[in-house]
C-alpha cells in the first residue's frame, strides 16, 4: 500500500530565500508523525505545500496516493490550522455544518454526523451555542472538531492543544490514538514534545527547511546507553573500571554517585560487575532514558535556529 505523504527533495523559495530545501518525508499510512522543529524552520510552508495550499517551488510532495490539489485528495484531508479563523457569529452546529459540506457531505450526512463529532471532542449539549461564547479551549475542540467531521484519511493537527487544561491535552491525546486505531493518519505539529512522545510512532526534526533527523521513538531515543551508579566507596580502582566501559562523570551534589554514558550499549551488563570487581558496594544502578527534548536541544543547538 502506498504511503500517506512522500514528498522528495520539496523546495519552497521566498525572494531568493529556500525556506523548504530540500525536504525528504515519508509518513505511513495509520501512523502519527510528529513534525518538530524551531520557529521559522518551514513547518508551516510544509504543511501548506502538503495540503495544496501553496505551490512547491521544486521537488516531489504525494499525498494519500495523488497530487495534494487534486480534488479527490483533499476531500480526505483534515486540518486544524493553529490559528483558526472562528466565524465568531454561528453556532457550533452551523460552523461544523459549513465545513461537512466544504468537505463534500451531503446536507443530510453533515447533520447526522454533527453530535457524534461534538461529543468526540467534549462539547456535547453545545451545539446550538455560539461560537464567540466559547472559551479559548472550547474553540480549539470546535476546530478539531471541523477538521474530523469528513472522517478524513490523513489529518494536520497544528498545535492541537495549545489553548487546553491538562485533562483537555489527555483526551486529544486519546482522539489521536483512536484515530490510529481506525487507521486514520495523523501528521501532528506540537512544540509539548512530551505530547509527541505520547501519541507519535515516528518523528522528524527539521530546520532550516531540511529534516536533520527522523525515525522512530525507539531509534531515536535509543536504548539505555547512560546510567547513574551508586557505589561506595568510590575509589580510583572503581573509577577506573568504569572508565573501560564509558565516560564517567560525578554527580556535583552526591558523593557516593557517577554518571556513566557507556561507549556500546553492549556494556550495559557489565556495569555493576565493575563495581564489585573494585571491592565496592553498589547501592544503585539507574538507566537514564534521553528525552526528545534533549535530542531537539542537541540537534538544532548545532545546526543553530532559523529563527
Ligand atoms: N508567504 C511568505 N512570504 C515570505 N516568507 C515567508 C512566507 N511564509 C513563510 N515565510 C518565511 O519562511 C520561513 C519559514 O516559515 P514557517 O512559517 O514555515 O516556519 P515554521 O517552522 O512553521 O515556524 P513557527 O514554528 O514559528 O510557526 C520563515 O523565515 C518565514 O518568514
Amino acid at each position: 500500500m502506498d504511503n500517506a505523504i512522500e514528498t522528495h527533495e520539496l523546495r519552497k523559495t521566498y525572494r531568493g530565500v529556500n525556506v523548504v530545501d530540500g525536504l525528504n518525508l515519508t509518513v505511513r499510512r495509520g501512523e502519527a508523525f510528529g513534525f518538530l522543529g524551531p520557529n521559522g524552520a518551514g513547518k508551516s510552508t510544509t504543511v501548506k505545500m502538503l495540503l495544496g495550499l501553496v505551490r512547491p517551488s521544486g521537488g516531489d510532495v504525494r499525498v494519500l496516493g495523488g497530487h495534494p490539489g487534486a480534488r479527490a485528495v483533499r476531500a480526505q484531508l483534515g486540518f486544524l490550522p493553529e490559528q483558526f479563523r472562528f466565524q465568531t457569529w454561528m453556532t457550533a452546529e452551523e460552523f461544523l455544518t459549513f465545513h461537512a459540506r466544504l468537505a463534500g457531505l451531503s446536507a443530510h450526512d453533515a447533520r447526522a454526523r454533527i453530535p457524534g463529532a461534538l461529543e468526540r471532542v467534549g462539547l456535547a449539549g453545545r451545539a446550538r451555542q455560539t461560537l464567540g461564547s466559547f472559551s479559548k479551549g472550547m474553540l480549539q475542540r470546535a476546530g478539531l472538531a471541523q477538521a474530523l467531521i469528513h472522517q478524513p484519511a490523513l489529518v494536520f493537527l497544528d498545535e492541537p492543544t495549545s489553548a487546553l487544561d491538562p485533562i483537555g491535552r489527555v483526551e486529544v491525546r486519546e482522539i489521536i490514538t483512536a484515530l490510529k486505531q481506525d487507521g486514520t493518519s495523523v501528521f501532528l505539529n506540537s512544540h509539548l514534545l512530551s505530547e509527541v512522545e505520547a501519541v507519535c510512532d515516528r518523528v522528524a526534526f527539521v530546520n532550516r527547511g531540511r529534516v536533520l533527523r527522523a525515525g522512530t521513538l525507539r531509534e531515536l531515543l535509543g536504548e539505555g546507553t547512560a546510567f547513574v551508579v551508586r557505589a561506595r566507596p568510590l575509589t580510583p580502582a572503581l573509577h577506573r573500571a568504569l572508565e573501560a566501559l564509558g565516560t564517567v562523570t560525578p554527580a556535583v551534589n552526591d558523593p557516593d554517585t557517577l554518571h556513566v554514558t557507556l561507549h556500546d550499549p553492549a556494556f550495559a551488563a557489565r556495569v555493576a560487575p565493575a563495581v564489585l570487581s573494585a571491592h565496592a558496594e553498589l547501592l544503585a544502578l539507574v538507566p537514564q532514558q534521553p528525552d526528545l527534548e534533549s535530542i531537539f536541544l542537541n540537534l538544532i543547538g548545532r545546526s543553530g535556529s532559523a529563527a
